[in-house]
């Protein structure tokens, strides 16, 4: 079928999508299990009364292969302890889809963890574009005092898998305030890594 192109307007200081097709929104209490200090987070959601953590607004064609669904996320700034607000984070289900980030405003991180285990940061800022190559689990963090906004695209039919990151009791690397106005990794001491017949199964697991 020939579809019409379209474009769509980012708003960057809302994070918002002209034409877009879909929006959810992540509020903490979504987001249960994720921080390290589950103290802290039971006291924040008490305090501030369940606030919106983040919004992704998409333009959605259709899932097939060969497709493309864009859009745009909007993360507010904060912390849960010293733990930085950050997206659920996954893994594509066809495990070999790429996706593409482009930074819009404010001062962020994309997490990056290998099947195997190792941990890549990369710097998103205004103009950054950061590449996540196929079979990476990523996750967005939001390390600074702005709303971190980002312009994503990835394939139609990617998939998300949340499971990856459940079952291994978190990724590696927590990221943290460093004391300095900064951020550091520190290495998550609950983190179960995989072993080799499920990075394998994970390896080969697309269409
Ligand atoms: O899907 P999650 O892990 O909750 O995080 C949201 C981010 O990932 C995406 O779902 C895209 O893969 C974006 O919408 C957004 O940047
Ligand atoms: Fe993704």
């Amino acid at each position: 079928m020939l579809r019409e192109p379209v474009s769509g307007i980012v708003t960057v200081s809302a994070g918002g999508l002209g034409g877009k097709t879909g929006r959810y929104e992540k509020r903490l209490s979504d987001l249960a299990g994720l921080y390290e200090d589950t103290a802290a987070y039971e006291e924040a959601l008490a305090q501030l009364g369940d606030p919106l953590v983040y919004a992704v607004e998409d333009f959605r064609p259709n899932d097939q292969p060969g497709d493309l669904i864009y859009g745009v996320t909007r993360m507010v700034p904060g912390r849960i302890g010293d733990e930085f607000f950050l997206t659920r984070g996954h893994i594509h289900a066809k495990a070999d889809r790429p996706e593409f980030y482009y930074g819009q405003q404010g001062k962020g991180l994309m997490q990056l963890e290998s099947p195997a285990g190792e941990t890549r940061i990369v710097e998103i800022g205004p103009q950054t574009i950061c590449y996540v190559p196929p079979y990476w689990i990523h996750r967005s963090v939001n390390v600074g005092e702005e709303d971190l906004i980002m312009v994503f695209a990835y394939p139609s039919d990617s998939g998300q898998d949340y499971g990856i990151i459940e079952s291994s009791m978190g990724m590696r690397h927590r990221v943290k305030v460093d004391g300095a106005g900064g951020w550091k990794l520190v290495e998550n001491p609950a983190y179960q890594p995989r072993d080799r017949a499920t990075i394998n199964a994970i390896m080969t697991r697309y269409e």
